[in-house]
């Protein structure tokens, strides 16, 4: 085996701070196969590529988490092989992972210091644990939060910020930062930031990896782009076009998807009134129509997700009314909802999905996927009568069901068959939509569906999307990401505090009035009354 070069050390004569050589890895089949890349002191270095390429893989490889089949590192000049993570934390080298690696029955004190709780004579010091966990999330922008509090208790998007505190340690060289911002807010984004800029300052080499280019854009030094395994690109990231990015990454262009064309609205098929939970969710008013797409925006927080959860039966309202409307028949342009009422205020997920409704998850580990079953089962599992007869499973059609998905979806595996925790996470993602796609639904609410999903199967999604609604089903997409509302939704509502406060329509809409609304800052048009008139349709001006 040759060994290949590593690039030269950095102009300042310094030696890379880790050096990989040929790094490969096989499972089943090669996942990674000959890496060889440096990263300097002081760098940030973007890694990128599609959903499955080994960027996970890689970055796990370098903190210990998993072992490589063929090649080596270098730590400065001194071999690296560290074999776990705690021997790779042990000389500074960190990752933050995609899935959170959190304890969720302890405190966020105690998840934060795990490895250095301040003890005396074996009792722990509760009161210093408090304040350093205090001072380490200041670091990243998190006050008001109590140390004391289960990390479980936390929001999603406040575990990662966790997570992150945890892994910003002073012993800290290399951070793995692996798609670090999927579930935070532009404002933690920020705080991020600050902190990479930062280590950067101290000399701590940083990989990030992700999917979001203009984030790359905005951080990276050097991008290196990983496809099907093998590193394919690494070059300096100022004047680095998105387009070309996408290329390399994907081999092929990418036609990106235009905006929302325009389209008649169908009859409402599910009506919410005054729907409530808590202070969580307050008052919401709300009408999805047959072929549209609505959007949600709003702060981490507003209520976006809790909402979605009770029109889908995750949780009970506490008052207020869903009502679900028999069919789509009604002419186009018929805004009107159908006499026929089917359902309403659902006791469970079952109930929902019975009468038609679906959720894609925001939170797919622990809401959506059966981690230890296959592709197949996954797929199929929402339906499995329309997989069974006289009570038995039929697997040749299961089979060929999960087929058409996975060329559908591009879900890169090695077959229908292969158990889901095996698959990079935005291979999974594809997996909880592959599930709806299978199974009749009316209205599917969609919670951050193209999370951690590369720029190619985001266009693939999109285009199921819009097949979705020219077959006539509401949607109703929560996203954090304003771009992606704007593109792809007839009507975007905006929630604040638990409460549906303003609903642009298609051609009214701008970044500053949906941040406006957001935010809770003046001039925004208030909704209309539902009784002072009829659900508005979804009409693009
Ligand atoms: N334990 C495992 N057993 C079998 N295959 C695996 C295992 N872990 C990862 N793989 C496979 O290795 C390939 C690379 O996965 P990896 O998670 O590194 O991709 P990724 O580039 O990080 O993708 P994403 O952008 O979706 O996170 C995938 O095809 C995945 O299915």
């Amino acid at each position: 085996m040759t060994t290949p070069a590593v690039p030269a050390p950095a102009a300042n004569g310094r030696a890379p701070l880790l050096s990989l050589f040929s790094l490969g890895k096989d499972y089943a089949t090669p996942v990674l196969d000959d890496v060889s890349l440096a990263l300097q002191p002081g760098e940030v270095l973007a890694l990128t590529g599609e959903n499955g390429a080994g960027k996970s893989t890689l970055s796990k490889i370098i903190c210990g988490l998993v072992q490589p089949t063929r090649g080596h590192m270098l730590l400065g000049e001194v071999p690296f092989h560290p074999g776990s993570r705690r021997n790779a934390e042990h000389v500074g080298v960190r990752m933050v992972m995609q899935e959170l690696g959190l304890v969720s029955t302890l405190s966020v004190a105690e998840n934060l210091l795990l490895e250095r709780l301040p003890q005396r004579a074996g009792w722990l010091k509760r009161a210093e644990l408090h304040a350093l966990a205090v001072q380490q999330l200041a670091k990243i922008g998190m006050q008001g939060i109590d140390p004391a509090m289960p990390v479980a208790q936390l929001g999603i998007g406040q575990q990662q910020m966790v997570e992150i505190a945890r892994n910003l340690q002073d012993d800290t060289r290399v951070l793995v930062l692996d798609e670090p911002t999927a579930m935070l807010t532009s404002r933690e984004t920020s705080h991020l930031f600050e902190q990479i800029a930062l280590l950067k300052a101290r000399g701590v080499g940083v990989i990030y990896v992700s999917h979001r280019l203009e984030e790359l854009q905005r951080i990276a030094d050097r991008v290196a782009v990983l496809r099907d395994g093998r590193l394919v690109d690494v070059r300096p990231m100022a004047g680095v076009r998105e387009a070309e990015l996408v290329q390399r990454m994907v081999g092929r262009a990418v036609q990106e998807h235009g905006n929302r064309a325009r389209r008649a609205a169908g009859p409402a098929l599910l009506r919410a009134r005054g729907l409530g939970r808590a202070q969580v969710v307050r008052d919401v008013d709300l009408d999805l129509h047959a072929g549209e797409i609505m959007g949600l925006a709003g702060l981490v927080g507003s209520g976006r997700t809790e909402l979605v959860r009770l029109l889908f039966g995750a949780d009970r309202a506490d008052r207020g009314e869903i009502t679900l409307y028999a069919g789509a028949a009604a002419p186009p342009g018929q805004v009107e909802p159908p006499t026929r009422r089917v359902a309403g205020n659902w006791r469970s997920p079952m109930q929902a999905i019975r009468a038609g409704i679906g959720l894609v998850t925001e939170d797919r580990k622990s809401q959506g996927l059966l981690l230890p079953q296959s592709i197949r089962v996954n797929a199929t599992v929402s339906d499995l009568g329309a997989v069974s007869r006289a009570g038995w499973l039929q697997m040749a059609k299961e089979r060929r069901i999960t087929r058409r998905l996975v060329d559908t979806l591009r879900i890169r595996s090695q077959s229908g068959e292969q158990v889901v925790s095996t698959l990079s996470g935005g291979n999974q993602q594809k997996v909880v939509f592959a599930r709806w796609l299978h199974r009749e639904c009316k209205v599917l609410l969609l919670d951050e569906p193209t999370r951690g999903v590369d720029v190619g199967a985001r266009a693939d999604l999109y285009a199921e999307l819009d097949r979705m609604t020219d077959a006539g089903k509401a949607l109703l997409m929560v996203s954090s990401d304003l771009r992606e509302l704007m593109i792809m939704c007839d009507r975007i509502g905006v929630m604040r505090a638990g409460r549906l406060v303003a609903v642009f329509e298609r051609g009214h809409w701008s970044d500053q009035s949906l941040l406006a609304a957001a935010f809770g800052d003046a001039g925004v048009r208030p909704l209309p009354s539902p009784s002072s008139s009829a659900p508005t349709p979804a009409v693009q001006s």
